[in-house]
């Protein structure tokens, strides 16, 4: 039970309750915070973002048990003059807020860099100001491609280690030509990225800087045409639920190739709170938070997930199961793609003493239990209703 007991941080030292201004609260990261914040701490979040979906739950009845301890404030922070006096009032400002969906990058790429880039600058700015402490969520895309997609394809470098993990002090961050607007996302993250540590070196701004290595678990994202738009992309979790939910073959974009590893959502939220709680040990540093141990092709994703669907649904897998398309076809053009992505985990390791711990099965297993019991009845009712036209 929050505030019961006494938190100590990893040198022993007594936690005081903080106030966390948590800018994106509403979204898929965001909840998971929130909802760990509240039930198993006695800091208090200011939530800011222009949805509450997600967090609904968090914030009714009044007689929750944490209810004074989270308050939302619907707000854009592209344009509301109330930001400054929600970070001034805070000891810790989180932000989150993001265009962060790969479909967006190249077909809305002005939204993309205001939101990544633009958007974020009072954010820092007001931290530095009045001397308040930043944690900003960036991405692992800021790496690109790895050093060794450059290398012929037969080359037995490729099998080395030096080039392809990514380390945060020493990797180079490799996108392609402009025309592939699938980079303004990890460009404009990237220069973020610079002008805070520049902050910190200037102006001794205190941050830290999460790099997400694809997070995923409940909550994340939506399903086309149940709770989100008929013709959206999310990202590939949700797709591929979308497609296992309605019993369609997922789909592979340029072969389902490409390789990521994977982290459960509630391992990567572990490492998010001894950030919060360990500042004399975050404050300075750029993270990797992802779990090396569980790398899969897109391809091998696909075919896990449909095993497992078919485990906790009861239902046999279609006889199809996977389909390629080309990245023209699903997501426009001027996409691009990262090959490989694989997190050194030395730094965080070090200073924080944090591991992942589930398994690329067990993390499906719950995810995919989740979506079953959260999204089936809708889209079979979906399905059976006629539609409009
Ligand atoms: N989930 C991952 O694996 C992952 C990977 C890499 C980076 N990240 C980064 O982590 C952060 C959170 O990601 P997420 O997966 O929770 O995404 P998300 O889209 O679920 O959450 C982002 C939230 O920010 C809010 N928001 C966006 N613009 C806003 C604005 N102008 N004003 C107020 N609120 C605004 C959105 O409404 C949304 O609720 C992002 O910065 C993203 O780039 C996430
Ligand atoms: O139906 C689909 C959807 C996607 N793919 C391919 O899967 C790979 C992963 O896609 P996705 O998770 O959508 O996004 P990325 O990993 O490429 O990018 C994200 O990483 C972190 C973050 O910064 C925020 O979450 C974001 O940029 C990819 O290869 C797709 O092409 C598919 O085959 N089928």
């Amino acid at each position: 039970m929050a505030g019961t007991t006494a938190r100590v941080d990893l040198d022993g030292n007594t936690i005081s309750p903080m106030t966390i201004c948590m800018i994106g609260a509403g979204g898929f990261i965001g909840s998971h915070l929130c909802e760990k914040l509240m039930s198993e701490t006695p800091h208090t979040v200011l939530a800011v973002d222009v949805y509450n979906d997600k967090i609904k739950h968090l914030l009714e009845p009044d007689s929750l048990p944490w209810s004074g301890r989270i308050q939302f404030h619907r707000l854009n922070i592209k344009n509301d003059s109330r930001l400054e006096g929600l970070i001034k009032c805070s000891d810790l400002t989180i932000n989150l807020a993001a265009i962060c969906t790969p479909a967006d990058y190249n077909t809305r790429p002005l939204d993309t860099i205001y939101s990544n880039f633009i958007d974020a600058l009072p954010v820092v700015k007001y931290c530095s100001e009045n001397s308040k402490r930043l944690i900003h969520f960036s991405t692992c895309e800021v790496y690109g491609k790895t050093i060794g997609s450059y290398l012929p394809k037969d080359s037995p470098l490729r099998q080395d280690p030096a080039y392809y993990i990514l380390k945060e002090d020493t990797s180079p961050c490799i996108f392609g030509s402009v025309e592939k607007q699938r980079w303004s996302y990890a460009c404009a993250k990237q220069l973020i990225e610079r002008l805070i540590y520049a902050e910190g070196a200037e102006n001794g701004l205190e941050f830290t800087i999460v790099r997400p290595f694809n997070w995923i678990g409940p909550r994340m994202d939506f399903i086309p045409g149940i709770d989100g738009p008929s013709e959206g992309v999310p990202r590939v979790l949700a797709c591929f639920s979308n497609n296992l939910l309605r019993r369609e073959p997922l789909k592979l974009v340029d072969g389902g190739e490409s390789q990521r590893t994977f982290i459960y959502i509630k391992d990567a939220i572990e490492a998010v709170f001894l950030m919060i709680e360990n500042p004399a040990r975050a404050s300075g540093h750029i993270f990797n938070v992802g779990n090396p141990n569980n790398e899969v092709t897109v391809r091998q994703l696909a075919e896990m997930m449909t095993q497992v669907y078919s485990k906790v649904s009861g239902e046999d897998a279609i006889e199809s199961p996977t389909i390629d398309v080309s990245s023209k076809e699903f997501y426009g053009e001027g996409y691009d793609d990262s090959d490989k992505r694989i997190p050194d985990m030395t730094i965080i390791n070090k200073q924080l003493g944090w591991n992942p711990k589930t398994s690329l099965w067990d993390l499906l297993e719950s995810t995919l239990t989740y979506q079953h019991r959260t999204y089936a009845e809708a889209i079979k009712q979906a399905i059976a209703k006629p539609s409009a036209n």
